[in-house]
């Protein structure tokens, strides 16, 4: 017979019960992307493991991103996406329709998944509370032919510069799970669009986290034989980036991974966010189930 969700929880529960006092009173970051959204039951499945392990005594705290998302609002409007660097090239019309997409639409849509298991989510971007200040990116790139570094303009493009943690340390204390969009004003009036793992490790650093999740389309980092790696080092990761084991958007991410651990986030995961109840499975087993990245 299929094991039911409430059987499967129940069955998780009785053997997470040491890893619960383990992490109780804890924050946990959890960077839910939007190529990891989409599938109507694996959203619930994720909603239904940050409403436990609100019930755990963990603090919880999703910031997500919506890159997906925002090409086909983009598209609709007949304005096409263009990356430099991985981040998206942002003009002002840009800006707003991601700002719309992230602090709106996909941001309410987690709050109500989450709203659905019972618990309570709050729905903010980096503005409320002025949690979050951002800076115009300075970003250059080196061009491969004549190795002559460049700076690239991507418009409302942002850095964070400032996290105040003053709203995230109220919810911690009440009944609130936090759920961020990756949108921050700046100092100069702007609003900027940041990307969302970046993001997500600028909130795991000034909270100092115990642990940042970032949830993706793979199990985690893999080898060369693309057999997961199930703990790395900060030294081992720059050693995968430079021989090219890691490649593509793994670099940012792994580099991020890096930043956090650097900003006092005691450990970050890598791990599958296609696979159902991921994050539970990550935090309350022995062994976890992604790429452990530790100082
Ligand atoms: N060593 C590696 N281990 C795992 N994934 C890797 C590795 N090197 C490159 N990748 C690629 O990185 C991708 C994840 O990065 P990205 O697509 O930016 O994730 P996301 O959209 O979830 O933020 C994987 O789908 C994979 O194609
Ligand atoms: C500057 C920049 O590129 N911002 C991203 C923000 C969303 C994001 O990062 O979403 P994922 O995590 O789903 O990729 C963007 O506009 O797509």
């Amino acid at each position: 017979m299929n094991e039911t969700e409430s059987e499967m929880q129940a069955r998780l529960l009785a053997k997470a019960l040491p890893f619960m006092q383990r992490y109780e009173n804890k924050t946990i970051v959890v960077k839910y992307g939007g190529h990891a959204m989409g599938n109507p039951e694996l959203g619930k499945a994720f909603a239904s493991d940050i409403a436990l392990l609100k019930q755990s005594g963990v603090n919880p705290i999703v910031v997500h991103g919506g890159g997906p998302q925002i090409g086909a609002m983009l598209s609709k409007m007949g304005i096409e996406s263009k990356f430099e660097g991985g981040l998206r090239v942002t003009d002002q019309k840009t800006v707003e329709i991601v700002e719309m997409v992230l602090a709106g639409s996909i941001n309410k849509e987690i709050v109500a998944l989450i709203n659905q298991t019972g618990e309570w989510a709050i729905g903010l971007c980096g503005k409320d509370g002025n949690m979050v200040f951002a800076e115009k990116a300075r970003k250059t790139v080196k061009d491969p032919d004549s190795n002559i570094e460049r700076v690239l303009d991507l418009g409302f493009v942002g850095e964070v510069v400032e996290v105040d943690r003053t709203l995230l340390d109220l919810l911690a204390r009440s009944e609130m799970i936090p759920v961020i969009a990756p949108v921050a004003p700046g100092r100069d009036g702007a609003t900027y669009n940041i990307n969302a793992d970046t993001f997500a490790g600028a909130i795991a650093g000034a909270l100092n986290a115990t642990r940042l999740l970032f949830l993706t389309d793979v199990p985690g980092v893999l080898d060369k034989n693309g057999q997961l790696i199930k703990e790395l080092s900060v030294a081992e990761a720059h050693a995968l980036i430079a021989d090219g084991t890691i490649s593509g958007g793994m670099i940012p991410k792994v580099e991020t991974c890096i930043d956090a651990i650097k900003a006092g986030v005691q450990g970050v995961v890598i791990l599958n966010g296609k696979t159902a109840h991921s994050v539970l499975l990550e935090i309350f087993t022995e062994h976890g189930v992604g790429t452990l990245i530790v100082p």
